[in-house]
């Protein structure tokens, strides 16, 4: 018999996770047997169920909720001795991870990919003390004030408050050293962001890592250095054309281990959430997890 369990944020995407339950549910008995819904009540909870997931040998685990919610499955899943198959419905503002895999923003298109159980495998990242990200990684002040955006800015301006918040970070910011010992090579120099993504999509701009695919086995890494004030300026419509990694304020190479430190007290967000203290240690982790992508 095969089972699968759903996972509901009754809070992400201004309560939208009820709206969509039977729909998901009746989606997701077309291939299972049996499911299994369990509602999140606060911190913890999604990566609590997928565990649940995961030792009860389910054979699927969808989750309706922001990229809080997916990072929280991902961490009940990852390098389990069993995995589910893993799917979402996107709920949150910035869906980074929906956009990097072609899901698409309406709930009731991606309840319909949970149907045709199509799927593709991709890579996770691990930072040493068992954290798992599955799209960006972050550390500055830009990074930081991401923190300060608040519900009433999300509802407003969507993906486009981070950059809002980000930009006012960065006119009152001073650079921080900053070293990053990767696959046996070394940087040092002076940062005000670094920035390592797993995907395309950052913030909710998809061109931001154009390059980057959800399995190319490559952290892609980076560094907004030093820069003078009329130059910074093209870095946003290099932003947007997808070619960073070209700009001469960034410096750009791609890793699969690293080591960050810096000079000062700074905390890593991790898939925009507020994660560990630095230094820390990154490596990925290859074709971790089995996902539900659109069909081509
Ligand atoms: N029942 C609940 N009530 C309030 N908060 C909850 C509940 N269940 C989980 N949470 C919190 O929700 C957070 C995750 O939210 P998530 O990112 O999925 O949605 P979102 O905030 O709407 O998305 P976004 O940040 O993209 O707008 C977790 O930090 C978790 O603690």
């Amino acid at each position: 018999m095969t089972k699968a369990m759903l996972i509901i944020n009754p809070s992400s995407g201004q309560e939208k996770g009820l709206k969509f339950e039977e729909e998901a549910t009746a989606a997701l008995k077309k291939q299972h047997e049996e499911v299994t819904v369990k509602y999140t009540e606060g911190a913890g909870d999604a990566t609590r169920f997928a565990e649940e997931a995961s030792f009860g040998k389910y054979d699927a685990l969808v989750s309706m909720g922001g990229d809080g919610t997916i990072n929280e499955s991902i961490n009940g899943l990852a390098e389990k001795d069993h995995k589910p198959v893993f799917g979402f419905v996107p709920l949150g503002t910035v869906n980074d991870f929906a956009r990097a895999l072609g899901i698409p923003m309406d709930e009731k298109k991606a309840i319909g990919i949970l149907e045709t159980a199509n799927s593709r495998s991709v890579d996770i990242g691990k930072i040493a003390g068992e954290r798992y990200f599955m799209n960006v990684l972050a550390v500055g002040a830009i990074a930081e004030a991401v923190y300060q955006v608040s519900p009433e800015q999300k509802s407003k301006f969507g993906p486009l408050a981070y950059l809002i918040e980000g930009a006012r970070a960065l006119k009152d910011e001073t650079p921080f050293d900053l070293s990053i010992d990767y696959d046996g090579k070394k940087w040092e120099g002076k940062a005000y962001l670094v920035l390592t993504a797993l995907t395309n999509s950052v913030g909710g701009i998809e061109s931001f890592a154009r390059h980057a695919d959800v399995n190319d086995g490559a952290f892609h890494v980076f560094i907004l250095k030093e820069f003078s004030l009329p130059k910074v300026v093209q870095l946003i419509p290099d932003l947007f054309k997808g070619e960073l990694k070209s700009n001469e304020q960034v410096e750009y190479f791609t890793a699969t281990d690293m080591k960050v430190d810096t000079s000062l007290d700074l905390v890593v967000n991790i898939d925009g959430d507020e994660g560990v203290e630095l230094p820390f240690e990154a490596r990925l982790l290859h074709n971790e997890l089995n996902v539900y992508v659109p069909e081509e």
